[in-house]
């Protein structure tokens, strides 16, 4: 898959031109890579915006700490991240959710935007949230579906500064993770390289910068709403060079008062439903069920999924699942810490696992927040 120099061919490339006949291509990416690079959306979101948005967030980024800690948290971890607390060399903004054209506004406010700004933040909001739907009804086309119930669904920003230095060189911007939503789409630094994705064979590709594109993610949501079908990617930022790296990651993220349910068609006798509905609340615990004769969880057996990396353990022949994986817990924002202790589930959430167990399932446990690594 990888080219000579081990880059980049993994990632397939998703051309919104040459639609429906790229369908095949966009499950296949969906199923396999848990990736893909997107180009010739500017129908949708043009090039000029994702530039003219680039220089707004870089602004606002120049801003004083006291104004970037308006930007407070609306859902867990939505809001503003100052640097040193995920890590030293991460600064982010948040903005739940971008459908609404309330929280854009009140996100505007926070940080003084000027009317300039707040045209460009509202536009881009606008733009990503009609790509995002549109890649959201492919993806229900794809997979042969009459219908998909994405558009409803909430939508995130996480506007991502690193300052990486000379002397930061090798070290991680942001750790390994998977997100949790549905699927995530990334405005990647045009220039600076830095994030890589892991292959389902565990081995870690550098995703080069490609300007006027977008990379899209698979997250938690998607591998349990598609019965296990699609790859929820493990990914990470690292410092290779010296610069200021910028991206806008927007997440889809999962319903906000029903449940995460796999759809009808994507259950038969060969393919048995693998997860119960559940709950996806913004930044609080859900849970899932699998079936135990599969060996299947999020992201498939022994594959190095965020979901069953570790903490496998055993309950009265149920198997238990953390999401998190140390580097997860070693990452995350103070907010987050209270859903769960270190290493441990809480005991209100054991006892609602093992009702569930009690209907003769096993099941998985996960924390859902928008951004698993933080
Ligand atoms: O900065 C990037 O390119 C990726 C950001 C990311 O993975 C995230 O915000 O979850
Ligand atoms: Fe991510």
């Amino acid at each position: 898959m990888a080219d000579a120099s081990g880059n980049n061919n993994v990632v397939p490339v998703i051309d919104m031109l040459h639609f429906p006949a790229q369908l095949p291509e966009l499950i296949k990416a969906c199923e396999e890579n848990g990736c893909f690079r997107l180009e010739n959306f500017d129908s949708i979101l043009p090039v000029q915006l994702m530039s003219q948005m680039k220089a707004v967030v870089t602004e606002l980024f120049e801003l004083p700490l006291e104004i970037k800690e308006r930007n407070v948290d609306v859902i867990v971890g939505s809001g503003y991240n100052k640097p040193g607390k995920i890590n030293s060399i991460h600064e982010g903004f948040g903005l739940y959710d971008i459908a609404s054209s309330h929280a854009v506004d009140a996100f505007c406010n926070q940080l003084d935007a000027t009317p300039q700004q707040r045209e460009t933040i509202e536009s881009y909001a606008k733009a990503v949230h009609e790509l995002i739907t549109d890649i959201g009804q492919k993806v229900g086309q794809g997979l042969g579906l009459k219908s998909v119930p994405f558009e409803a669904w909430p939508c995130q920003f996480r506007i991502n500064k690193y300052p990486f230095t000379h002397e930061t060189i090798g070290s991680d911007g942001l750790k390994t993770h998977t997100d949790n939503g549905f699927f995530t789409v990334v405005q990647d630094d045009e220039i600076l390289s830095g994030l890589e994705v892991m292959e389902k064979s565990g081995k870690f590709v550098a995703i080069d910068p490609c300007p006027g594109t977008l990379l899209v993610t698979l997250g938690d949501i998607a591998t349990a709403w598609s019965n296990g079908r699609f790859y929820n990617v493990k990914h990470r930022v690292v410092c290779k060079e010296e610069g200021i790296r910028i991206s806008i990651a927007t997440f889809l993220l999962g319903p906000r008062d029903t449940m995460v349910e796999t759809p009808l068609e994507l259950v038969d006798s060969e393919h048995p439903c693998l997860y119960v509905p559940f709950k996806a609340e913004n930044g609080v615990l859900w849970i899932g069920i699998r079936s135990a004769k599969s060996g299947v969880g999020f992201g498939g057996h022994e594959t190095p999924s965020g979901l069953n990396s570790s903490g496998a353990r055993n309950l009265g022949g149920f198997s238990a699942f953390l999401k998190e994986d140390e580097n997860k817990l070693m990452n995350r924002g103070g907010n987050n810490e209270n859903l769960m202790e270190r290493g441990r589930v809480k005991p209100e959430s054991i006892f609602n696992a093992t009702l569930l167990a009690a209907s003769g399932q096993p099941f998985v446990y996960g924390n859902y927040s928008f951004c698993s690594c933080c």
